[in-house]
């Protein structure tokens, strides 16, 4: 029996409800054995992050070095990345390690409005990972910045996939948490030709810390386990889903979502 092996170049948040601790709930829920390399550690609580303390570029491109030497990933994911040196090594990474299926979630601006990304890295991430891509998945106003764009209708949210894939990303979904449905969550995914859209009910919840992270963890397990691009997006439409709608209730703030119940529960969407 083949293990799917799954790696995430991410940030750990101390409250465990996005970054790495994220990631690898999601990787373990769906089967994949994950694997991480940590970018930063936040201390970050409900209530928002409290303090950012990246890591030095060394100790991201030995912790790569170390997976590569033995653990090769089937898939590998991205989530807040900091600043452009780690942006840099991670792409050299992926370039020399030949490591494929790399999904960019491009983490910027925590919800409480901390900065994960230096301003004036966005522009390392359009021409050094971006270019590298499976697929990316940006929520709205990321995609706002990377495109230039101002992204109101449906329409809106189509023409920057399109400029996304001009880019370079091979595929691009749109994550519709900020979009302005009052119904209904709808991503929508480009793979260069067609849109698809992946729609659920919308929930009125001020628990949808990690949603993003989690989200792009789903969809790299599946692409690990070697499914197609669709069917992962789909299976990821239903975790986020499910892990919304069972929300925990934990924290005085902007609670984490549930990663336990797509398997107790399942959810189609
Ligand atoms: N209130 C909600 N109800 C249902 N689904 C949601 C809700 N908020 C976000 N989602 C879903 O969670 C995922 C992450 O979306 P989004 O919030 O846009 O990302 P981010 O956390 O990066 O800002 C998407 O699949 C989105 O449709
Ligand atoms: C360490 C760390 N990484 C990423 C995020 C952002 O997570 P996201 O899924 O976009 O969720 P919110 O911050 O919007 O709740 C983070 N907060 N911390």
């Amino acid at each position: 029996m083949t293990t799917f092996k799954a790696l995430t170049i991410a940030g750990s948040d101390s409250g465990g409800g996005a970054g790495i601790q994220a990631d690898l709930k999601t990787f373990q829920e769906l089967g994949v054995y994950g694997m991480s390399a940590l970018t930063a550690i936040t201390a970050q609580n409900t209530l928002g992050v409290q303090g950012v303390y990246p890591l030095s570029v060394e100790a991201v491109k030995e912790q790569m070095k170390s997976i590569a030497d033995d653990l090769s990933p089937h898939a590998l994911k991205t989530g807040m990345l900091f600043n452009a040196e780690i942006i840099s090594a991670v792409a050299d990474a992926v370039r020399i390690y030949s490591w494929e299926k790399l999904i960019v979630d491009p983490v910027m601006i925590a919800k409480g409005g901390v900065s994960l990304l230096q301003q004036e890295s966005v522009q390392a991430l359009i021409e050094k990972l971006i270019p590298l891509s499976y697929v990316i998945t940006p929520n709205i106003p990321e995609a706002e910045v990377l495109t230039g764009m101002k992204i109101v209708t449906d329409e809106g949210v189509r023409k920057a996939a399109m400029s996304l894939h001009n880019m370079g990303a091979k595929h691009v979904v749109i994550k519709g948490g900020h979009a302005a449905h009052p119904d209904e969550a709808v991503d929508v995914l480009f793979d260069g030709t067609d849109f698809f859209e992946f729609s659920s009910p919308r929930f009125q919840t001020e628990n949808t810390h990690g949603t993003g992270c989690t989200f792009a963890a789903a969809i790299t397990s599946e692409l690990a386990k070697g499914q197609s691009l669709y069917d992962s997006v789909k299976t990821a439409k239903a975790f986020i889903t499910a892990a919304i709608k069972n929300e925990l209730g934990i924290g005085s703030g902007h609670g984490p979502t549930n990663h336990w119940a797509y398997k107790r529960t399942g959810v189609s969407v």
